[in-house]
């Protein structure tokens, strides 16, 4: 077997990573590594025909696919009813306060709110293993002892998007994609277990740009079950629509994974990133401050009702995104300004037709459970709900509203959350409460690129007439890093950050992932 495992080797490693294993990855490696490096190809020629002007649209080659009368097939008992799906990393007691937070299901999260250190990666596939098995506990260094109840939700997997790689494991020369490691390992250790437990092993599915991604996880899912010996079908994904470039190809993605899916996502952080990038070269393209791009600006009220009507026509379940709103414990008005937010985010979910909801806290669960228990009662969902009304055209997903206010308060900010968030990134933690909001991957990433396409767009300009230059940059970064300092905070980390965070906002090409160049300084 040509295969070298180049990460440090402990007990933990050898019993996560067993010759069977191994040997699952390998062949899991040579079977589907080329396509994969043929669809990030592919994302490559399509940024080039956006930086050219042409524009998203429906595909006409896929019409059929859109037209047709075809559902997804019937889901499994388990997953019919997600009113309130929490979500967090793989860190072994937050998974058991998850699992124990009255929410319907749990997200263990292998990619935005995770680091993915060898350390991590490794330890989150035991924590999933022991999850699975109800064997998870923990005791606190002052001595609180965590268990599960007898009630818990059900455990859906994140494994990392198919643009991250697992460095620390070679497959003939080749360094592993992380997605197929997260996935391999996850279904190597328990599909079968699961099976004879009557349920099975279930996925998110981050971060993809068109179907034929899709596809891929759909083989990857089949050729999986073939190898062991598990029913087909049984494995099951829930799509998150999270690129501007998916939100084109809603039914054909369901259409991919009819077989295997549970619906899809509205992963709004990386969706509002994800339009950043796309069109940062197109100088019409402009977004005022991150905290003005809420879910019902134009652009994001068309997209979010369209996977809704997308997912109820094909009989898939619509799951809501995430508030960022957090408890906020040391502050009355603060934390019930934070509940109503998240109140009012999960009640206009409910309302409009959605199945349930990501709440990133256990604070957060009776909140968004009371949202959809008003709607829902004792159904378990309403797929049945279907919106005809709602028509969302091309026009409208690319109606790029607000243009303004951008404020030095919302550059400035930008700046301080990027360079927290990476320092909190490099030091292990993908999750982090930054100015009492949630902050992870994928709302950093909205930070980092509105500066970088604010420095270089003529429309780049703040309220008081000040253009966004480097120049102004440079004058506010050390002055944000000097009090992110003056707080204590993340100060083994933080000249790293500031360092990287300033490389990837001020270099001429687009940085498309700011755990990239992160990954490369992360052992
Ligand atoms: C864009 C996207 O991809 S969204 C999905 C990715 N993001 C997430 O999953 C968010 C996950 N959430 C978190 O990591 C955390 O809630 C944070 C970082 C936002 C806030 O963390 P903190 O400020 O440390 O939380 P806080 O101190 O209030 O925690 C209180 C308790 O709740 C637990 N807790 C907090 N969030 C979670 C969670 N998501 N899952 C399980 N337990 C949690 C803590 O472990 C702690 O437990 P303890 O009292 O037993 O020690
Ligand atoms: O993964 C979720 C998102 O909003 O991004
Ligand atoms: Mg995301």
């Amino acid at each position: 077997m040509n295969m070298r495992i180049k990460g440090q080797t402990s007990l933990e490693v050898s019993s996560v990573l067993t010759p069977a294993a191994l040997d699952f990855l390998v062949k899991l490696h040579r079977q589907f590594e080329p396509r994969r490096r043929e669809l990030m190809a592919a994302r490559t020629a399509r940024q080039a025909q956006l930086d050219a002007g042409i524009k998203p649209d429906f595909l006409p080659e896929t019409a059929h696919i859109r037209a047709g009368g075809w559902q997804i097939s019937p889901l499994p008992a388990d997953l019919l009813d997600r009113r309130v799906e929490i979500t967090g990393p793989v860190e072994r007691k937050m998974m058991i306060n998850a699992l124990n937070s009255g929410a319907k299901s749990f997200m263990a999260d292998f990619e935005d709110s995770n680091t993915p250190t060898w350390d991590n990666q490794i330890i989150g596939q035991i924590n999933v293993r022991d999850a699975y098995r109800r064997e998870i506990s923990y005791t606190s260094p002052d001595g609180k002892l965590y268990a599960l109840n007898d009630d818990i939700a059900t455990l859906i997997i994140r494994p990392r998007g198919w643009h991250l790689m697992e460095k620390h494991l070679e497959v003939d020369g080749e360094i592993m994609s992380g997605s197929l490691f997260d996935f391999g390992l996850v279904v190597f250790h328990n599909l079968q277990y699961r099976l004879s437990q009557g349920t099975s092993c279930y996925f998110y599915l981050p971060k993809m740009e068109s179907h034929l991604e899709a596809r891929l996880w759909n083989d990857v899912f089949t050729w999986a079950e073939a190898e062991l010996a598990a029913p087909h079908g049984c494995i099951k994904g829930t799509v998150l629509i999270e690129t501007i470039l998916a939100a084109f190809e809603m039914d054909e993605i369901l259409y991919e994974l009819r077989e295997h899916s549970s619906g899809l996502n509205a992963g709004r952080w990386d969706y509002i990133f994800s339009c950043i990038k796309k069109f940062r070269m197109d100088s019409d393209f402009c977004l005022a401050d991150r905290s003005q791009i809420t879910m019902t600006v134009p652009f994001m009220r068309a997209y979010s009702l369209l996977l809704l009507k997308t997912c109820h026509h094909r009989g898939a379940p619509a799951m809501g995104g995430m508030s960022a709103y957090i408890p906020v414990k040391t502050d009355l008005v603060a934390n019930e300004r934070a509940m109503s937010q998240v109140r009012a985010d999960k009640e206009r979910d409910a309302g409009d037709g959605y199945d349930g909801g990501w709440v990133a806290h256990p604070g957060l669960v009776p909140v968004a459970m009371a949202a959809w228990d008003a709607i829902l009662g004792d159904k378990p969902n309403q797929i049945d709900k279907q919106r005809p009304d709602v028509v969302s055209a091309a026009a409208d997903l690319l109606n790029f509203q607000p243009e303004q206010p951008i404020t030095e308060a919302g550059l400035r900010g930008n700046i301080s959350v990027g360079v927290q968030y990476l320092a909190s990134w490099l030091a292990g933690m993908g999750c982090v409460p930054i100015h009492n909001l949630m902050e992870d991957a994928a709302t950093a990433e909205i930070s980092r690129s509105q500066i970088w396409q604010w420095l270089r767009s003529d429309k780049g300009v703040l309220v008081d007439g000040r253009k966004v230059t480097v120049e102004l940059f440079h004058q506010w970064l050390p002055e944000e890093v000097a009090k992110i300092e003056a707080q204590g905070r993340y100060s083994a980390t933080l000249n790293e950050a500031a360092k990287l965070f300033d490389q990837i906002t001020t270099a001429d090409e687009f940085i498309e992932f700011l755990t990239l160049p992160g990954y490369a300084r992360i052992a």
